[in-house]
């Protein structure tokens, strides 16, 4: 295993947050999550600074999220990410690359079947219609595949088998 930071993309409720938890626990590596830093940044919530600030102002504060950890996070760190975050210009600079993939599908009856699922789909402001959602998700499709490093398939996987999968290519 090299050294250099590890960053997850993919969709929203991919898994990225999840898998970043579960390589943590496998690995000698600590994770950090851009939602997280944006967050404490604000001192709000991803769903109240989209009412109050809307999206492009969102989209600032992952620019100044992004430069940070190229300054500040050099190496052996997970970095979970937005799903919008692969946009940001530096993203080779932080790390390598993995694109956790699924179809849109996928991904929502996942979300639909989990404990709590309402919660975690009002949590997401670009998730709360799903005809919206699903053209962002095919425009994003290729620009997540152009961008990775490594793709892995999340599909009907758990969360142990893709968590190896990933070690085993780092
Ligand atoms: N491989 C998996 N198997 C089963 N459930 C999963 C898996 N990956 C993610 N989940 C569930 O899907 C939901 C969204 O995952 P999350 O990590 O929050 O996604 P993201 O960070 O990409 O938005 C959570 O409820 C999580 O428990
Ligand atoms: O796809 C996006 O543009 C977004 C995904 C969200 O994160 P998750 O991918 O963790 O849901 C969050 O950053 C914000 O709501 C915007």
């Amino acid at each position: 295993m090299n050294k250099s930071n590890i960053i997850l993309i993919g969709f929203m409720g991919v898994g990225k947050g999840t898998i970043a938890r579960s390589l943590v626990k496998n690995s000698s590596m600590f994770a950090i999550d851009t939602d997280d830093l944006i967050e404490s940044m604000e001192n709000q919530k991803i769903k109240k600074i989209f009412e109050v600030n809307g999206e492009a102002y969102f989209r600032t504060l992952e620019k100044k999220c992004a430069l940070w950890l190229e300054n500040n996070i050099k190496e052996n760190t997970i970095i979970s990410t937005g799903g919008g975050f692969y946009k940001q210009d530096n993203i080779k600079q932080i790390g390598k690359i993995i694109y956790l993939q699924s179809s849109f599908d996928g991904i929502i009856n996942r979300i639909k079947n989990s404990e709590n699922a309402q919660k975690k789909l009002k949590k997401r402001p670009l998730l709360q219609n799903i005809e919206e959602a699903k053209k962002l998700f095919d425009i994003r499709v290729s620009e997540y595949e152009a961008i990775a490093d490594i793709t892995v398939n999340v599909e009907n996987q758990n969360i142990i088998d893709i968590t190896n999968e990933i070690l085993k290519n780092i």
